[in-house]
């Protein structure tokens, strides 16, 4: 040996040192990972409870006499997911939902807590993008705020019909959209097996340059059906909506009745899901349309699916619902009994 050996050996003493710290390093960084991707998978909600814990008035109103139960519950799931093991033991929506079932009312689908929706108003309309952005870089650009919905509460339990009423920009289909979760809420929580829920609305997600047929297919993917699905029900829904004639025109020619003739017919065309949300979808087309379409609705009612009708029709609320929810100005007015609250609603509207 000469005199560098002694060198050598240390840089050899370095090199492994090195290798072991950047394996170790590796190691940590990939557990890391798949612990992250483990809680991704099946933790979303946890973040939920753990950032959000439901204020105890709110609980409160949620849950009546049931209170306790569901805030030992609460209490529960934040141990839970604050223990190690938090990972193992975190249920998904349907087993939240069902922990939090009530001996009075049965199975909760979907629970409300203090769901917020602002939207940002212009109150100055400029003339032109070249002076929207000038307003912009001057930080002239001056907003009001709109509380579409202000701290709104409740729970649907399985098999309710629950009807939605209110005057115009009440904030009906701003609630279903975020119960749907096609909105996110400004604050406030909603739980909801998403899987399970199919909103029908009509109007939304139609280009008036396309033709029917290619509507169809835009709409019907933005429903959520597959183009396997609209392949295989493209002429039952043509049928229905009864337009055989007319699904190669550009619907920018078509009635307002001949559209929402096809809306329905697309919006209707699957199985009545677990939980159907409808947003006025009852009062469509010509009075003989209209009888064939409430027909198919009370189908898809009776089929045991758990419903949230909006509807400015105090028959539809009163012939369907077992329960009705009276937004005013974004805000509960009254819940309970339609026939009660359809009764208080059509007093002021007098
Ligand atoms: N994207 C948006 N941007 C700004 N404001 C909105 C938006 N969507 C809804 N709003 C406002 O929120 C309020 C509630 O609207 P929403 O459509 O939920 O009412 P609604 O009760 O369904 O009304 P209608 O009975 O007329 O359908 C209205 O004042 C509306 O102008």
């Amino acid at each position: 040996m000469n005199n560098s050996d002694p060198n050598i050996i240390f840089n050899i003493y370095i090199l492994i040192a090195l290798a072991i710290t950047g394996g170790a390093m590796v190691i940590y960084a990939f557990l890391n990972f798949i612990q992250t991707v483990k809680e991704k998978k099946g933790l979303r909600e946890v973040k939920i409870i753990k950032t959000k814990p439901i204020p105890v008035q709110v609980a409160k109103e949620l849950y009546g006499e049931n209170f306790e139960k569901s805030e030992t519950y609460m209490n529960q799931m934040l141990a839970k997911a604050e223990s190690s093991e938090y990972s193992r033991h975190f249920p998904t929506v349907s087993e939240y939902l069902e922990n939090l079932t009530d001996d009075k009312h049965g199975e909760k689908v979907i629970s409300v807590m203090d769901v917020t929706m602002e939207f940002h108003i212009n109150t100055y309309q400029p003339s032109s993008i070249k002076e929207y952005f000038i307003q912009l870089l001057k930080n002239e650009v001056i907003y009001r705020k709109l509380y579409a919905l202000y701290h709104v509460s409740f729970n649907v339990y399985k098999g309710e019909v629950v009807g939605i009423i209110g005057t115009n920009g009440s904030g009906k289909s701003t609630l279903v959209k975020i119960v749907s979760k096609a909105l996110t809420p400004t604050s406030g929580t909603v739980i909801v097996d998403q899987d399970k829920v199919a909103l029908l609305t009509l109007g939304t997600g139609f280009d008036y340059e396309l033709t029917a047929k290619e509507n169809v297919y835009l709409n019907g993917s933005i429903i959520g059906y597959s183009k396997e699905f609209i392949d295989n029900h493209y002429d039952e829904i043509v049928e229905f909506a009864e337009l055989e004639d007319f699904m190669d025109e550009k619907i920018k020619n078509f009635s307002s009745g001949m559209i929402s003739r096809l809306a329905f017919s697309i919006a209707t065309a699957s199985d009545a899901p677990e939980i159907l949300i409808l947003d006025e979808v009852l009062a469509v087309g010509d009075e003989f349309f209209r009888k064939k379409s409430l027909k198919r609705i009370k189908e898809m009612l009776n089929s045991g699916s758990t419903v949230l009708l909006v509807s400015h029709s105090m028959r539809n609320i009163l012939d369907n619902c077992t329960r009705c929810i009276w937004l005013d100005k974004g805000k509960i007015k009254m819940s309970g009994e339609p026939m009660e609250v359809c009764k208080a609603y059509g007093k002021l509207q007098q």
